[in-house]
């Protein structure tokens, strides 16, 4: 089953009337890094809510593993770990008892080694006797993770799993987050950094208004939609655009000392044309700098299109 997750025309609406998702269909495959990127407010919360069985939605249906969340419960819920958005923790008990205690209310028998090994993953072997509050804010979220784990689970979600965390620790997280990808975890991450789904997710997905409204393989959403310039330094200034160039988007500025050629990535090949274009027309140039858009562009530009 090449499928770990599987949602299926889920709607939501809320007591108030509100409605927060709507036909969502939504397929997690086994083993990858899955980012959903989404405005505040759009529904990422209330999805990943429902797929790990803290609310429930008002038609449609989703599966872990092959379980049914609603009719297969128990066996859904095995299947799924979640770091939540907030540190919930017990200030007084120890970072051992803590993880220790999250997999028994998974009704899972003890394991030391297990709970060994996932602490030393996560780099908190030495803190193990210390109490949740003299830990730093870093070390509470590798817990949470260390918690959302002590079960075994075969998927992983991360709610904003580094907001609010400094650039340092967030790259500790990431390659956490990738080690966990290599032991076979599926992964799941909503984020606001759109640095962090470029950096680490193998698919991305866009959730507006309770709308599912792309799915991609990140390369192929970056090379789709992403937009190039090359920016030309030319030895002598021009005073408008020749006639012989007239096919490229070109622009002239800083008083026509430099010629930009904005192109979508997919377009490389006019680079060359270009180049030789202008080689043709005796127009050189002293240096030239390119710059491509970022997911970041490319997920404002999406957003605000649909
Ligand atoms: N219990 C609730 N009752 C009514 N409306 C709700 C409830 N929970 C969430 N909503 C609304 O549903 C919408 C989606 O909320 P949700 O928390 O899923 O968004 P989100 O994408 O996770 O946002 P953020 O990025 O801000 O965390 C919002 O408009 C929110 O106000």
């Amino acid at each position: 089953m090449p499928h770990i997750i599987q949602v299926k025309d889920l709607n939501k609406t809320y007591d108030s009337g509100f409605t927060a998702l709507r036909g969502v269909n939504l397929d997690i495959r086994r083993g990858e890094i899955f980012a959903l990127l989404g405005p505040n407010g759009a529904g990422k919360t209330t999805l990943i809510s429902i797929i790990c069985g803290i609310a429930r939605g008002s038609s449609g249906s989703v599966s872990a593993d092959g379980f049914d969340i609603a009719s297969d419960y128990r066996m859904a819920r095995t299947k799924i770990g979640l770091v939540p958005q907030e540190l919930t923790t017990d200030a007084f008990e120890t970072v051992w008892a803590t993880v220790n205690f999250s997999r028994g209310l998974f009704g899972k028998a003890p394991d030391k080694a297990y709970i060994e090994q996932i602490l030393k993953q996560l780099s908190l072997w030495d803190k193990r006797h210390a109490k949740m509050r003299e830990l730093s804010g870093g070390m509470k979220r590798r817990v949470m993770i260390a918690k959302a784990l002590s079960h075994e689970p075969e998927i992983l979600f991360l709610d904003e799993p580094t907001a609010g965390v400094d650039v340092e620790l967030r790259k500790d997280m990431w390659e956490m987050v990738r080690q966990l990808r290599e032991n076979g975890v599926t992964i799941i991450l909503t984020t606001h950094y759109i640095e962090e789904a470029e950096e680490m997710a193998d698919r991305i997905g866009v959730i507006r208004k309770g709308e599912i409204i792309l799915v991609e393989e990140k390369q192929a959403l970056m090379s789709k939609l992403g937009k190039k310039s090359l920016s030309l330094h030319l030895t002598e200034p021009l005073s408008e655009i020749p006639p012989t160039l007239s096919e490229f988007n070109l622009f002239l500025e800083e008083g026509g000392d430099y010629l930009r050629f904005e192109y979508e990535s997919a377009q490389s090949d006019q680079v060359a044309l270009l180049l030789s274009r202008m080689n043709e027309s005796g127009i050189a140039i002293k240096d030239l700098n390119s710059s491509e858009s970022s997911l970041e562009d490319i997920f404002v530009e999406l957003v605000q299109e649909q």
